[in-house]
């Protein structure tokens, strides 16, 4: 396995010059897959953007930067400065390797705030960083032989510089890897300890923090530049999810990601992100009214509404519809309808194409072959940026909408561009595997058509308490149990926000949402207009239906009424996937609720029993 760069390479070649082409090619071919590799990303306080930065658990950090200078173009040099002949006459340019100096010092006072990253009091390097760092130069069109004859070595001291001919293809690897190494000051007997790398990720990449508190979409706010304090839990992306974040940029990607595998908070970053480089407004679509409302509030709250528009795909038509003039449906059915007039609008020329800088679709499960048919329309073609978030088992919708479609055939350029996000990161251990069973006990999909992954989710291992099953007489018990839970949670200091109701029917939303009002609890119910306001005013206990919890999260859920799931004549596996969806939505506890018994609450009674006894 060789190393891979982050954002993947053929999304940086574009801004590449040849020298940071080869040098990357290099780095990915000639490093084994511990390292890590970024290219111009910013770190630190000062959000500086060495070329390269080189990451070895065992070896430190090292800075590169690449300059493709020829030896005739250097007009004059010391160790302050170069200058050099260009089209635009002389220009002066900083000795790159007091640049790269620069931006490695920065890495040293940047990890060394931490005590966690320093050597313990009783050991011999008492207070200094556990990972070394280190800076150094590629000359990409200036050979040893050159820059000996030419007494560069003066400047830049030789062994802190890769010539063009030391990163050939036909080099060897452990030979460039010592030229690596040779640039540190004294070798380095630590390696670092996974949570270790965490921790100098979380330092040295803030955007890639996943802020503790600040919730589902926290990394919104990860590019803060205020003073932060080091949390004892450091969250980070994984490797996979800052490679796929930071490389979304031109053209199509799909992501297949499980429930709670960070597709939205994904999502969330590359807003941020292309609100910041593109001028043309971007487009956020979902399915479901209540995540929709939940997404516009943050992107309202982070001050991007101007550039990031955010609806579900219905109210995205009929927006259309009003500003193109078009006709609007009337009666029956009128929602359903609306894709097919702007279809038609786009087709008669009424409603421009292109009008998107950048579209990003998540809930990419629920949209169907005509829908997606008329998005890839909407996209500018000069970035084609469209991003579609999947996740099969979380397809609620039955059978109809299901995707029986090649990507291909809506016009999505899906090969060589998809990637599949394996760990869920919402949910406890205990609560995973309980939701599990309800994808599991589905029948194979395998015979299915689309060709799409079915993906078992992994637990990314945070433990808790396992969810609770109880049975009580009536539907008037099940609501009392849950009022004096929620009642017991806030006087333990639970705001009411981080509690749902999460239920099969809208009767029962209607109930358990009367009940919790007239027990003087603030709640808010996902019910028609109550949807797009469910997110805002004082804290209240939100009563949502299955449907619309899908893509929400809450500390705190409770499940009622499940000895009425399935009843006679419903689709089992689409019920036993609405369960999956309601669970997956806790991230601490789970209390599911029955008067009776079903099929649904004797899966449910054995997956807590099956953990249990394997715990
Ligand atoms: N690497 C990570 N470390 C810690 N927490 C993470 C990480 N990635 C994601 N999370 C957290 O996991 C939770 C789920 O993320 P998110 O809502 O983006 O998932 P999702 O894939 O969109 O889920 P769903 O499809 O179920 O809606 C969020 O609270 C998010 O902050």
């Amino acid at each position: 396995m060789v190393a891979k760069l982050i954002p993947a390479r053929a999304s940086c070649l574009p801004r590449m010059t040849a020298g940071e082409k080869r040098v990357s090619e290099r780095l990915e071919q000639k490093l084994d897959d511990d390292y890590l590799l970024w290219y111009d990303v910013p770190i630190g306080f000062k959000y500086s953007k060495p070329d390269f930065v080189v990451f070895h658990p065992r070896r430190g950090m090292l800075v590169l930067e690449v300059k493709d200078w020829k030896l005739e173009s250097i007009h004059a040099c010391d160790k302050d400065a170069f200058t050099l002949v260009t089209d635009r006459g002389l220009v002066h340019q900083r000795n790159p390797v007091a640049q790269a100096r620069v931006y490695a010092l920065e890495v040293g006072v940047v990890l060394e705030r931490d005590p966690m990253l320093r050597h313990p009091e009783d050991s011999k390097y008492a207070g200094k960083l556990v990972c070394p760092w280190a800076y150094g130069v590629v000359l990409s069109n200036i050979n040893r032989k050159e820059f000996d004859q030419a007494g560069l070595a003066a400047i830049i001291p030789s062994h802190l510089v890769i010539c063009q001919d030391e990163f050939v293809p036909s080099v060897d690897a452990e030979a460039l890897q010592k030229r690596l190494w040779d640039m540190f000051p004294q070798p380095f007997a630590h390696a670092l300890s996974l949570p270790q790398i965490d921790r100098v990720r979380w330092h040295l990449f803030p955007e890639v923090r996943v802020n503790p508190g600040e919730g589902q979409f926290g990394l919104f706010d990860g590019a803060s530049k205020k003073a932060i304090e080091i949390p004892d839990l450091i969250k980070v992306m994984d490797i996979q999810q800052e490679q796929l974040a930071r490389s979304l940029g031109d053209g199509h990607r799909v992501i297949h990601g499980v429930a709670g595998s960070g597709k939205t908070m994904i999502l969330g970053y590359r807003c941020v992100h292309l609100a910041h480089a593109l001028t043309r407004p971007i487009l956020v679509l979902c399915f479901n009214k209540t995540l929709a409302a939940r997404l516009h509030q943050l992107i309202a709250e982070r001050g991007l509404e101007q550039k990031v528009q955010v609806y579900n795909f219905h109210a995205w038509c009929y927006a259309q519809i009003q500003s193109y003039h078009l006709e609007k449906p009337r009666g029956a059915g009128m929602f359903e309808r609306f894709p097919q007039v702007v279809m038609n609008g786009v087709e008669k020329g009424l409603v421009p194409r292109g009008q998107y800088g950048a579209i990003l679709i998540d809930e990419g499960h629920d949209f169907s072959p005509d829908w997606y048919r008329l998005i890839t329309q909407m996209v500018d073609p000069n970035t084609n940026s469209l991003l579609v978030l999947y996740d099969d088992t979380q397809n609620i919708y039955g059978k109809a909408t299901r995707k029986r479609f090649s990507w291909k055939s809506v016009g999505i350029d899906a090969i060589g561009h998809s990637t599949i996000l394996k760990l869920n990161y919402r949910n406890t251990l205990e609560i995973l595997s309980v939701a599990k069973a309800f994808i599991e006990a589905q029948p194979s999909d395998e015979e299915n058509d689309d060709g799409q992954p079915v993906i078992a989710p992994e637990s990314a291992g945070r433990r808790g308490p396992l969810p609770e099953l109880i049975k009580v007489n009536d539907r008037a018990g099940e609501a009392t149990l849950i009022i004096d839970c929620v009642r017991d949670e806030a006087s333990r200091g639970r705001s009411l926000s981080d509690i749902a109701v999460v239920v099969r029917r809208d009767a029962d939303a209607l109930y358990m949402h009367k009940a919790l009002v007239d027990a003087g609890i603030d709640a808010r119910i996902a019910h028609n207009s109550g949807k797009a306001t469910l997110f805002q005013g004082t804290p209240s206990v939100k009563v949502v239906s299955m449907h619309s919890s899908k893509g929400l999260e809450f500390p705190v859920v409770f499940i009622p009424r499940i000895g009425q799931m399935p009843t006679t004549g419903e689709d089992e596996t689409l019920e036993a996937k609405l369960l999956y969806v309601a669970i997956t939505r806790a991230t601490e506890r789970v209390v599911a609720l029955h008067d009776a018994d079903s099929a649904h609450v004797g899966l449910l009674a054995k997956a807590i029993r099956d953990f249990a006894e394997v715990a």
